[in-house]
């Protein structure tokens, strides 16, 4: 059965985006997902998108990341659906309802309400999310204190002098699968340079160390803003690029910034499933 596909990127953050509105696919599983997202035997992609309908909204969106699991929320690649299907959109996701709309800069996206109660993070029991009182080690030092909270998809986020000098590759699946995140756990690595900029890597759960990260951006926002590190308004500036965040006096999180096609094709679902 050929299946099309889209190829779309978020400031370097990769999609394979599959268009069901308008006919169901075959049912898809975390093995199907991770096979299409192997970057060596499939087509490659950080995440699998697909897009169905809804009675919730206007269009439903499914994220898989690439070890397979599927997942509540991503941010740059809502950006991609919503360039894809195209004027004002609302989608459903397992985080929760999200808004897209086209921007002089691209593709602006409600992404909602952050939480930062310890138990919609999840951790793994109470604590203070301004500050978990947990460290890793890290060469002579340690990675510690990082802000907790809840963007649709679980974060932590650490303020440090250099996030290009943190071995990410090394801590980032430690912290990630560290059971104090019973979902495990986003691990984001920022820099605060001004009151309206911070510099971000992130090693994504399900995923690794990607170019960007839009929910990574989000929580790093709002934790800075929480820690009264930065306005209101910020750019967050990833290795693939910058984002807009803001943090509303509605308690809502908008996302802004660049979506790309980048190829179309087709595959068979048989040589994957
Ligand atoms: N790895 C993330 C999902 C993708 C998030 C990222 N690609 C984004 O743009 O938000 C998670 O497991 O929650």
């Amino acid at each position: 059965m050929q299946i099309a596909f889209t190829k779309m990127h978020g400031l370097g953050n990769d999609f394979v985006v599959l268009d069901a509105r308008d006919h169901a696919l075959p049912p898809l599983t975390g093995d199907v997902a991770a096979a299409l997202a192997d970057r060596h035997t499939g087509i490659g992609c950080d995440q699998l998108i697909v897009i169905e309908p809804s009675d919730r909204a206007d269009w439903r969106m499914r994220i898989y990341n690439c070890d397979g699991g599927e997942v509540e929320a991503c941010g740059n690649a809502s950006r991609a659906v919503g360039l894809l299907i195209g004027g004002a959109v609302t989608l459903e996701t397992k985080g929760g309802l999200i808004a897209t709309r086209p921007h002089d800069n691209g593709i602006a996206v409600d992404m909602g309400e952050p939480r930062f109660e310890w138990d919609a993070i999840p951790l793994g029991y109470a604590m203070d999310t301004l500050a978990m009182p947990v460290g890793w080690p890290v060469g002579d030092g340690a990675l510690e204190n990082p802000v907790a909270v809840n963007v649709g998809n679980p974060h932590a986020v650490f303020f440090v002098d250099d996030p290009y000098a943190v071995p990410l590759a090394e801590i980032g699946p430690l912290i990630e699968n560290d059971p104090i995140f019973p979902e495990r756990v986003n691990v984001n690595v920022a820099a605060v340079t001004a009151r309206d900029a911070i510099t971000l890597r992130v090693w994504e759960r399900g995923a690794g160390i990607t170019r960007a990260c839009g929910t990574g951006a989000c929580a790093t926002a709002v934790a800075a803003m929480r820690r009264g590190l930065v306005d209101r308004t910020v750019t967050v500036t990833l290795p693939g690029g910058p984002l807009t965040i803001a943090w509303d006096d509605h308690n809502r999180i908008t996302m802004t910034g660049p979506a790309t096609i980048s190829f179309t094709g087709s595959f068979d679902w048989g040589d994957y499933a």
